[in-house]
């Protein structure tokens, strides 16, 4: 493939970052990756994985030059890494994100962008519960949703991003920000959050069950423990800057919950009965579309 970006700073070297780096590297998609992380560590690890070919200690120095600069770090640090670059972008660069939540990152990082630079945000749906550096792979995005969410109308600066992330695997669509938000809030946020709930309920019972919570843990529960190990402070920021789409969501999904407790108590196994063929069926379509996610986390350590 050809080069799409002549040089491309990555900001944050995390499990994002990490697979972009790779994977721009295998497919040969920018002449030049520069990444940049707070820690010497991080910065060293990059290096020896071969995910950027060079690293500098400040986002400041990253960004000099770049075409593209990619936000690679947790929303929540969005505008402090906007107003640190901000002065030193080239003009006519285009700066992207991969934040999980489009509004506030925008609302977060465009006041800090100099006019002639070119904003589009984006959100890869790929990711596992691991994070950093060594948990990146080239073949994260590959058969998965990318969403712009671009600011103005179509440019080229977002037409040139899309076949950047299309490059790397995925299949690339624009939304609107709220929009996203909103769906985001049901396919994923709300989701996590629940993980995150069962998980600690079953946590809390361990005491009561002397740890059989673990030692006979089943395929469901082990589902769940998967999502609950995300980073926590991805996942802190994600439900701050989230909350209004997210709260929504939970306020519907407790309404039913007290449905299914109440067929439950009643003994209504219609309703569990025609509730769980609803269900399944959503899982089957997920399935047929080939947007099941279980097939990039085997061969990474996980059991299935
Ligand atoms: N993990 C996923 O499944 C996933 C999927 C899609 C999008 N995202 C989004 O991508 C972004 C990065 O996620 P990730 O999974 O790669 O995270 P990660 O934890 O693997 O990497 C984040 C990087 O940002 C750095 N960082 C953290 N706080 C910072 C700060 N205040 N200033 C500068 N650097 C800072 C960390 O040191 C690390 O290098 C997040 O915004 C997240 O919402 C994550
Ligand atoms: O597979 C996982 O571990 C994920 O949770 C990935 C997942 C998701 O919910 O699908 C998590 C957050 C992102 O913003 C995008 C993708």
């Amino acid at each position: 493939m050809s080069v799409i970006y002549h040089r491309v700073a990555l900001i944050g070297l995390g499990l994002i970052a990490g697979s972009m780096g790779l994977r721009m590297k295998r497919d040969g998609l920018a002449g030049e990756i520069v990444g940049t992380a707070r820690s010497a560590e991080t910065r060293a690890t990059a290096l020896d994985l071969g995910l950027c070919d060079r690293v500098t200690e400040t986002a400041a120095q990253a960004v000099r030059d770049a075409d593209l600069v990619v936000l690679c770090v947790p929303v929540g640090a969005m505008a402090e890494v906007a107003a640190d670059i901000g002065p030193h972008l080239k003009p006519g660069a285009t700066v992207s994100d991969v934040g999980s939540v489009k509004r506030a990152v925008i609302e977060a990082v465009a006041p800090h962008l100099p006019p002639g630079v070119h904003f589009v945000p984006a959100h890869p749906l790929a990711g596992t519960e691991h994070s950093g550096p060594t948990s990146g792979f080239a073949e994260l995005f590959d058969n998965r949703w990318c969403l712009l969410t671009p600011v103005n109308e179509a440019s080229d600066a977002t037409d040139r991003l899309a076949r950047l992330w299309r490059a790397m695997g995925s299949n690339v669509d624009t939304m609107e920000p709220d929009h996203h938000d909103r769906v985001l809030a049901v396919t994923s946020h709300a989701p996590h959050l629940i993980a995150y709930t069962m998980v600690g309920v079953a946590d809390d019972l361990r005491r009561v069950t002397d740890s059989e919570v673990i030692k006979y843990s089943a395929a469901g529960f082990r589902d769940f423990t998967r999502i609950a190990a995300s980073d926590p402070v991805m996942w802190r920021d994600v439900f701050l800057n989230n909350k209004d789409a997210t709260l929504e969501i939970l306020g519907r999904f407790t309404e039913e919950l007290f449905a299914l407790q109440r067929a439950i108590r009643k003994g209504d196994g219609d309703h569990l009965h025609d509730y769980f063929t609803r269900t399944r069926a959503i899982r089957r379509g997920i399935i047929e579309a080939g947007q099941d996610t279980d097939k990039a986390n085997f061969g990474r350590g996980d059991a299935p």
